[in-house]
């Protein structure tokens, strides 16, 4: 077959394609009028996953999961937007890291508010401005973000999703050779990531600028001749900035991980969940220990224990935020939630994504 005729198949499939989605999409408006009477929440991470698993189990050709899984989440995207157009918050400005992993998950037909810290996307989730918010949780090189622990404390919200994401930098600028470049812009903790690369390609012959965001300094680099900008993809793309150089980062296992929280969504049970909790131990000898053996007695696997300062008067007391595996309606889960009662506070269970 020449171009011309295997372009003609694409177009009879495209058209298929597009008559399956359509039918789709009116089952999907069905599923909404139900859910609009019946009163229940538009967004099921567990029906999506459940929906996945399956397509990968049945699938024979060449997709692999990565690809199945970037389809339909932009299916469930336009999905959920039919059903109920969704707002969601993160942490901006646009091109940010956290933009991409909202992306990732709520796709392109969403609505997205970029907001300029961690509270202000807890306040518009809390009140209900938004139906989402997206926040970073933890990186995997520069640990816990403590003002998404503290905020969580402090919140009547709820996590309903886990998102982990590779974070790769790029070098990107206007300049074609690297010789005329003698500024770049970017985040103190770009600048950390990159040390190597920027060390090999520059030394000490160029100034590097510390500004607020990699976004910024994508914009920043986007309007002067002679400087670059170690930013996100998303970032440079934004600003119609060529990618000079990719994955510039030190260490190729950089990962954060963000939440999607919400206020009182509460995810059904899925065969492979996680679920976090608030955790305020009695300040005694053996507390902690007896808490852990509580888990290890009830063959609970902890996932994360991070303490925070619980922030009371002037003392040193402190909270732990504690990851576990399974859903908090196990049975062995409900038996320690019975068991601390009002010493422990549920943020959520959702599906584990890592
Ligand atoms: O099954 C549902 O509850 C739906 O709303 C349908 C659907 C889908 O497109 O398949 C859309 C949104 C949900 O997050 C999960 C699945």
């Amino acid at each position: 077959m020449n171009l011309d005729q295997l372009r003609e198949r694409i177009d009879e499939i495209d058209a298929k394609l597009l008559e399956l989605l359509n039918q789709r999409m009116e089952v999907v408006h069905e599923v909404g009028a139900l859910k609009r009477t019946s009163k229940t929440v538009i967004y099921r991470p567990e029906r999506e996953k459940f929906i996945i698993d399956r397509l990968y189990k049945l699938n024979k050709g060449g997709l692999t999961r990565a690809a199945i899984e970037a389809i339909f989440l932009e299916i469930f995207s336009v999905s959920r937007h039919f059903e109920l157009p969704e707002r969601v918050a993160y942490l901006g400005p646009e091109g940010s890291f956290t933009h991409q992993a909202a992306e990732s998950r709520f796709g392109a037909v969403s609505e997205y508010v970029a907001l300029n810290n961690i509270k202000q996307i807890f306040d518009s989730v809390e009140t209900e401005r938004v139906r989402f918010g997206v926040v970073p949780i933890e990186n995997n090189q520069e640990g816990s973000v403590a003002e998404t622990i503290d905020q969580l404390c402090e919140r009547d919200i709820k996590i309903v999703a886990e998102v982990p994401m590779s974070i790769h930098f790029t070098l990107s600028g206007l300049e074609d050779r690297l010789e005329k470049i003698h500024t770049i812009y970017s985040k103190d903790i770009a600048f950390r990531q990159c040390k190597n690369f920027l060390e090999n390609y520059f030394g000490d012959r160029v100034n590097l600028v510390e500004v607020a965001s990699t976004s910024k300094a994508a914009k920043l680099a986007s309007e002067e001749e002679g400087a670059a900008a170690i930013c996100s993809h998303i970032a440079a793309k934004l600003y119609n900035l060529p990618v000079l150089f990719e994955n510039i980062e030190d260490s190729k296992s950089n990962r954060t991980r963000f939440f999607i929280i919400s206020k009182n969504i509460v995810n059904q049970k899925s065969d492979n969940d996680k679920t976090t909790i608030l955790a305020k131990i009695k300040d005694e000898p053996g507390g902690l220990v007896e808490f852990l053996n509580d888990f290890k007695r009830e063959k609970i696997n902890l996932c994360k224990l991070e303490s925070r300062p619980a922030r009371i008067k002037a003392s040193f007391k402190y909270f732990f935020l504690i990851d576990f595996e399974g859903h908090y309606t196990d049975l062995n889960a409900q038996r320690i939630f019975e068991k601390y009662g009002e010493r422990i506070t549920f943020l959520g269970s959702y599906v584990r994504m890592v």
